[in-house]
């Protein structure tokens, strides 16, 4: 018999992150297992933005906080999956999982890591990583010499955004929450950065790029998003990937209706989902690898120990507390 810790939901969100809606329990896993069923114990879980959001992640209250984890299988009859090999899997905040069916419970595949930390299957090599990789690649279509604004930089999947376009021969312009964050982007090689909080966001972009910017890869939304469109070049590329700055608000945001630039620069704009290219993100974790080992992707994370801090590590997405990837260790 093995305790699981879980942490559920109680009552639903209400307009902001609430710490107040988790609860710790208690609950019983047990080791007399079924034909094909294994026990995970969890090492390393993630939290992420999309936890916050209705279609993806939201759980209802009284069910187990969604989210991915790193876990070591202890207890097993699947021969696939036999006692300490580990896997990757959408199990949400709970330390103990029982697993019955792979497809189900959403196990998925373990990227080749080689000497590279285990952790890293959430960030760089994981689904931060490969949001980076196919949704700045494939969407923005980056060629030498363009010039790509992103925000959100030195989050998890900014970080990676902007040493793309570097390695792609870009110019890159970037901005975040803190003077420090803003100092560790330079360090990455971005060639222009700027605390978004500190400045007028209309005369920073455009002292950073004043021609416009070809590629813009998009973490933050609503009035930054309406804004940063009036800085975009004739028919620029516009990848949508995140709206952090809505993801707690009670009413849809209001603000400027970007169509008439959306027209008159001839923007290609196109939202996405990660997961889309899921059949092809061992092409992208090849790319990660290799670009670390070369030392031309560099990677932050921000650790908190122990499964009692997950609230926190979460609550924190939405204050900037994180630089790179937020990873909660056993
Ligand atoms: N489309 C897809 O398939 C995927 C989309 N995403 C999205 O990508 C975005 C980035 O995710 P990820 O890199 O994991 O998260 P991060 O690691 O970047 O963490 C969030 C960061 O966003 C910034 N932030 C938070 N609230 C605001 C706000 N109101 N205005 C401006 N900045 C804010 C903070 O940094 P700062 O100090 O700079 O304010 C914070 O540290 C999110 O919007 C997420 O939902 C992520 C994965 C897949
Ligand atoms: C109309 C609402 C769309 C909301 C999109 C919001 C945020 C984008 C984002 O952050 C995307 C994240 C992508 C997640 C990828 C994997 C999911 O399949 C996670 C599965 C959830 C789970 O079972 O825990």
């Amino acid at each position: 018999m093995v305790k699981s810790k879980v942490w559920t939901v109680k009552t639903a969100f209400d307009g902001k992150v609430q710490t107040s809606n988790f609860e710790l329990i208690e609950e019983e896993v047990s080791d007399n297992l079924k034909d094909d069923a294994y026990l995970i114990e969890a090492l390393h879980w993630t939290v992420d933005p999309y936890m916050r959001t209705s279609e993806l992640g939201r759980v209802k209250p009284g069910q187990c906080m969604a989210g991915e984890q790193i876990a070591k299988v202890i207890a097993s009859k699947n021969s696939s999956h036999p006692v300490g090999s580990l896997v990757r899997v959408f199990a949400g905040w709970r330390t103990h999982t029982l697993i019955y069916n792979d497809v189900e419970q959403k196990v998925g595949r373990m990227p080749e890591l080689g000497d590279l930390p285990l952790s890293l299957t959430l960030g760089v090599m994981g689904m931060p990583g490969m949001t980076a990789y196919f949704g700045f690649l494939e969407l923005c279509q980056p060629k030498e010499g363009d010039v790509v604004l992103v925000n959100g930089a030195a989050g998890a999947v900014g970080s990676l955004v902007g040493q793309i376009a570097k390695i792609k021969g870009c110019k890159v312009v970037g901005c975040a929450g803190t003077d420090d964050k803003c100092k560790w982007l330079k360090e990455l090689g971005f060639d222009e950065v700027f605390n978004y909080k500190k400045v007028d966001l209309s005369e920073a972009l455009k002292a950073a790029a004043p021609d416009g910017f070809d590629c813009f890869f998009d973490n933050i939304g609503a009035d930054f998003t309406a804004t940063a469109l009036k800085h975009m070049k004739q028919f620029g590329r516009v990848s949508i990937c995140g709206q952090i700055s809505s993801y707690n608000d009670k009413a849809p945001p209001k603000g400027e209706y970007p169509f008439m630039f959306i027209l008159g620069k001839q923007l290609k704009i196109e939202g996405f989902i990660v997961m889309r290219w899921y059949q092809r993100w061992a092409e992208g974790e090849k790319a990660m690898a290799q670009w670390i080992r070369e030392g031309k992707i560099k990677y932050k994370e921000t650790v908190y120990k122990g499964f009692e801090n997950m609230p926190k590590a979460f609550v924190g997405l939405f204050d900037g507390a994180n630089t790179g990837k937020a990873i909660i260790s056993a």
